[in-house]
């Protein structure tokens, strides 16, 4: 099973109890991974909202992710995690983490891209695809044709990212991306689980 299909990137402006009944519908719904990205509290709130998560995954068999933090990844005993071209470099946190683990890296520009080849790590994030309300300060737009250039170059999975959703995901599917990482087409879906499902369909 590829783990990268549909992963889902939580919303840290969602309160405890939403964040849970997302992951719930879109694990349901066929999401394949998922990623607690927490970009305003401090570190006990991430690892309290990273248990609230961990604890809906219980049992399912998708991946827990953790963005940016290392330490919350250890403390929370996360399958993985996401990091940034300005997180901790890859080689510290493939030390710190294991063999074992996941560990997932953002690339905003060719040269990340190519760089990323010798790097310790199992997949890229393709950051982004198009601009997205959700994050505003990005580098670059890969649009499709970035996309299918990185993967004529890349040996890793790539996970597309950033204002992908179910309008243009027949495109992206299309390259043969291993995996495509959404935040509001799922949070923000009145159903979750249904908005899963639909965004699986396509992938397929
Ligand atoms: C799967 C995936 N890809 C890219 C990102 C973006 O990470 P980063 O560039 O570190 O930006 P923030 O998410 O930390 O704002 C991601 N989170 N997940
Ligand atoms: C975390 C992140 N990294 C690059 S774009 C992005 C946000 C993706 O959010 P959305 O799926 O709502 O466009
Ligand atoms: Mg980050």
């Amino acid at each position: 099973m590829n783990p990268y299909r549909l992963y889902l990137v939580t919303d840290d402006r969602q309160s405890v109890d939403t964040l849970q009944y997302v992951v719930r519908e879109a694990v349901l719904g066929g999401v394949t991974m998922v990623q607690v990205r927490e970009k305003h509290g401090d570190v006990r709130a991430f690892i309290e909202r990273a248990e609230a998560v961990k604890a809906v995954l219980r049992g399912s068999g998708v991946p827990l992710i953790i963005n940016d933090r290392v330490d919350v990844a250890l403390a929370v005993n996360a399958d993985g995690v996401h990091l940034g071209q300005s997180d901790m470099p890859v080689a510290y946190a493939r030390r710190l983490l294991g063999s074992e683990r996941l560990l997932g890296l953002s690339v905003e520009t060719e040269q990340q891209l190519f760089e990323s080849e010798s790097l310790p790590i199992d997949y890229l994030g393709l950051s982004a695809i198009f601009a997205t309300p959700t994050k505003t300060n990005l580098k670059k737009h890969w649009g499709i044709a970035g996309l299918k250039r990185a993967l004529g170059v890349s040996s890793r999975p790539i996970v597309a990212i950033g204002g992908i959703n179910e309008d243009n995901l027949p495109d992206i599917a299309r390259t043969g991306v291993h995996g495509v990482a959404l935040v509001s087409a799922i949070c923000d879906a009145s159903c979750p689980q249904t908005a899963a499902r639909k965004l699986d369909g396509i992938m397929e």
